[in-house]
């Protein structure tokens, strides 16, 4: 075969994938006008039995032209995945008109390749709109900035698969004056990043910010004796693996890439799925609809005696509500005792919820809701391939 030959066939590879752009975006135009009539009939977004139905019509098709169960079903759940949590998304605009306008000033932790920063543009892609991103260089700035109207939203990393919970961010929502608006998880990659032609064995000097270091912990060990230095973000993480010589930053490949690093070792994390969930918090809640999933965040501070942890608890089971999370931490200045959080997986305008947030004043010193917001965690339907 010749190059030409090879050129050939790249021509009509890349006119394919620009004719599947082409569809994938006017089917993603169609599923839009499908919310309308959802919103007119106060239908649920998701409808997972359409879904499975089509799966099972797209994998039998796709078998006849010769393409595996497996292939079909994966491309078509991420296109799935993404018209869901679009049309989600829209429905959320349309009941907060006004919240959801069309800049959208974000602040969150670093800049240019942050972890946060890829987080960012994945929740507001599905948010049409003008982002002004906004760096910052600690949690508190970021409250901060969304408390006095510096931004309209902040985004905080809250938990991650590998390090567990994020304390600092826990604690932080005991007293900052926002409210939980959405969430977004994002996948982290963590790599091994140095300046062009570095090598593993020539490193002397580690950065990193404290969760890459917690979350690639295993590997680090075997490294040895690295000197580690700690940084505000990922971003001046990097910046300083660039000012130093054998010296390596822990980031993701792009943030590397766009900054000049190359990639000397990959998958550091102690999971091999290392996601990080993050919240969006903004100054007013805003309102969450029912036709989609929906989580509900609280603070709740128990009576100081025997049980009524469990008794508080006990209030979500009688009314059938899930309780998807709780963390506790302590509180400053009042040594041993402990506020609770809570994820709910249900929406703050249910009947029960509200019967069930009554009944807990019974068992609590106070309890604060900190959001309603649309849940982003799709669980795929599961088809027989
Ligand atoms: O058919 C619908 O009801 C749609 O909203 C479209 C669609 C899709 O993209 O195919 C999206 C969400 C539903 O869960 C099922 C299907």
């Amino acid at each position: 075969m010749t190059i030409d030959v090879l050129n050939a066939l790249r021509h009509d590879i890349n006119e394919i994938d620009s004719d599947l752009l082409v569809l994938l975006a006017k089917r993603r135009r169609i599923s839009h006008g499908v919310v309308e009539y959802k919103i007119a009939n106060n239908k649920p977004i998701r409808d997972e039995a359409r879904e499975l139905a089509l799966l099972e019509k797209l994998i039998g098709y796709g078998k006849s032209l010769g393409l595996d169960a497996y292939y079909v079903n994966n491309v078509f759940q991420t296109i799935l995945e993404d018209s869901v949590l679009h049309q989600q998304a829209m429905l959320q605009k349309n009941l907060n008109p006004d919240a959801l306008s069309e800049t959208h000033r974000v602040t969150y932790l670093g800049g240019q390749g942050s972890y946060s920063q890829l987080a960012c543009h994945k929740y507001f892609s599905r948010r049409p709109g003008k982002l002004v991103e906004i760096g910052c260089t600690s949690f508190d700035e970021i409250t901060g900035k969304v408390e006095n109207g510096q931004a309209d939203f902040g985004l905080l990393p809250i938990e991650n698969t590998s390090s567990g919970s994020i304390n600092e961010v826990f604690d932080l929502l005991q007293h900052a004056q926002v409210s939980i608006v959405g969430e977004v998880t994002h996948s982290v990659e963590h790599c091994l990043l140095a300046n062009p032609g570095t090598q593993l064995s020539q490193l002397t000097k580690l950065f990193a910010h404290p969760q890459p270091f917690a979350q690639c912990s295993r590997f680090l060990q075997g490294l040895g004796d690295l000197q580690h230095e700690t940084c505000d973000s990922t971003s001046s993480a990097l910046q300083s693996a660039l000012n130093t010589p054998n010296s390596a930053a822990i980031g993701s490949a792009q943030a590397g890439k766009n900054v000049g690093l190359e990639v000397i070792k990959s998958n550091l994390a102690n999971q091999s799925e290392n996601h990080s969930r993050f919240i969006v918090v903004a100054r007013k809640p805003l309102q969450a609809s029912k036709q989609i999933p929906t989580k509900t965040s609280l603070i709740m501070a128990t009576k100081q005696q025997a049980g009524s942890l469990a008794d508080a608890l006990m209030v979500f089971k009688q009314h059938q509500i899930n309780l998807v999370k709780l963390e506790s931490r302590p509180v400053p200045g009042n040594p041993w005792e402990e506020v609770f959080y809570v994820d709910l997986e249900a929406n703050l305008a249910d009947s029960q919820v509200q019967h069930a947030l009554e009944e807990l004043k019974e068992h609590t010193q106070y309890v604060r809701v900190l959001g309603c917001y649309q849940s982003e965690s799709l669980q795929a339907v599961s088809v027989n391939t």
